[in-house]
């Protein structure tokens, strides 16, 4: 019996899928790796483990493109970095 044509489809799409979730989590680890060493530095120079100036600037760009959704990543991913408020 021959498979669906949609059904072909739908195994592509999600390999797809998958391809671009691997992506995702893979930039999402090295933001966080990145976002912590921004951190270490400034503390070892003394300065302050936030930069509330520089998150409103990512919060306002996610919120741009994505609107709630977007502020809602935003947040996530600065959580990721320097970890709970
Ligand atoms: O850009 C910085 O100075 C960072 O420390 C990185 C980062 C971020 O994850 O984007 C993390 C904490 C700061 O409050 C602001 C931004």
């Amino acid at each position: 019996m021959s498979v669906p044509a949609t059904d072909t489809r739908t195994t592509s799409l999600r390999a797809r899928i998958d391809e671009i979730d691997d992506a995702i989590l893979d930039l999402w680890r090295e933001r966080a790796a990145i976002s912590r060493e921004v951190g270490r530095a400034r503390l070892a120079d003394g300065g302050t483990r936030l930069v509330l100036s520089r998150e409103r600037e990512i919060l306002a760009r996610f919120s741009a493109a994505l609107g709630e959704d977007g502020a809602q990543l935003a947040l996530l991913l600065l959580r990721a970095g320097r970890g709970p408020l």
